[in-house]
């Protein structure tokens, strides 16, 4: 099979998280289960803190951004901080599979201080500077509440994670990402050209929001299965409010956890019914990814965890074994030592100028 052609077989049956259990307790195992056997999950809409209203709005601010034209945009471009706009194919996330970049844009929008944006934006995003401030505290509690969950599942104290997470020990790499996929781009090779390469995330968890009706995530369980499709919505008869979060591992808590812990390799295509010969049912997909990362200064090294120690004894084969996937991915011997300069090696594999 080509390397990108979407796969026809099952989807993957993640398993879906209550987030809204007190002491974290059940939920710490649970997630922890899921976290090691696939690297990603859904968590309940119902039982998390964003409401439906908190979803639309950024997303019609996600569609007023990238509904501007090139020449608005451009000045707003991706600078050495992370932040900013990234054009159609400027990203590669599988640079060893795909010559021709990512066939998507982004807008990387960094860190708010005291609820105040860090970066120029176009006036039509910034007008919504509280929108966003409400998000990304949002997104930033409920990483914070996985966190903790994790280090309860991992038996170490709840507060392991999140204190490695506060800004005021320093700058995290914190970063909420506005994502477009235009169904329009007619140059799109299929079985040669993908909209988001594989690949693994970098930091220590993802949270994903996804619109109904555009799915498009693909993910491998291991490297040797096939890609397996995740539907927006599992295939359960629920009223969600929206499309249950999809939150996946990155590669810090990979490392944390000498791999126990999946970074799992992720990408993006057009799905299989948009990807026959004459199709012309392909549909914009538009996404929201939040991702968590530890203050730059993090160290990386294993976590005083039972649990931990336990895998590492059953694996023989722990050092030297692989962590995620795409332009600068390493393994768990060669990984960098600090949270910024891992960031900063895989970035600067994926953003190629060519
Ligand atoms: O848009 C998506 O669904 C996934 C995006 C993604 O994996 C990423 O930006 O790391
Ligand atoms: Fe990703």
């Amino acid at each position: 099979m080509a390397h990108n052609v979407p796969n026809t077989t099952g989807q993957v049956d993640l398993p879906m998280i209550d987030l809204s259990h007190p002491d974290g307790v059940g939920s710490g195992k649970a997630l922890l289960d899921a976290a090691v056997k696939y690297g990603f999950l859904y968590v309940d809409s119902r039982t998390c803190a964003f409401s439906g209203s908190d979803i639309d709005q950024m997303f019609a601010i996600s569609e007023e951004f990238f509904g501007l034209s090139t020449a608005e945009k451009l000045p707003f471009r991706r600078g050495a901080n992370n932040r900013g706009w990234v054009g159609m194919h400027v990203e590669t996330l599988d640079p060893e599979h795909h010559e021709k970049g990512d066939f998507k844009e982004a807008l990387n929008i960094g860190e708010l201080e005291n609820g105040t944006l860090q970066q120029p934006l176009p006036s039509c995003t910034a007008a919504h500077e509280r929108t966003i401030a409400r998000f990304t505290e949002l997104c930033n509690q409920t990483c914070s509440q996985i966190l903790q969950f994790l280090a309860h599942g991992l038996e170490i104290p709840g507060d392991y994670f999140t204190s490695r997470h506060d800004p005021s020990h320093g700058a995290t790499g914190n970063s909420l990402r506005l994502l477009y996929y235009p169904a329009s781009i007619t140059s799109y090779r299929s079985g040669k050209d993908i909209r988001a390469g594989a690949h693994s995330d970098y930091g220590s968890i993802t949270l994903l929001f996804q619109r109904p009706g555009q799915p498009g995530l693909e993910i491998k369980t291991a490297p040797e299965s096939e890609w397996a499709p995740v539907p927006v919505y599992p295939d359960t008869p629920t009223d969600y409010p929206f499309p249950p979060i999809l939150v996946n591992i990155g590669d810090m808590l990979s490392y944390w956890t000498d791999g126990l812990l999946k970074s799992t390799i992720h990408r993006v295509v057009f799905p299989h019914e948009a990807q026959r010969e004459g199709a012309n049912d392909r549909q914009d997909r538009y996404s929201i990814a939040f991702f968590c990362q530890p203050v730059g200064s993090t160290e990386l090294t294993t976590v005083p965890s039972a649990v931990v120690a336990a895998h590492r004894k059953e694996q023989s084969q722990v050092r030297g074994s692989s962590v995620g996937y795409g332009g600068g991915a390493v393994s768990l011997d060669d990984h960098r030592a600090t949270a910024a300069e891992h960031l900063q090696s895989r970035f600067a594999a994926t953003y190629i100028t060519k």
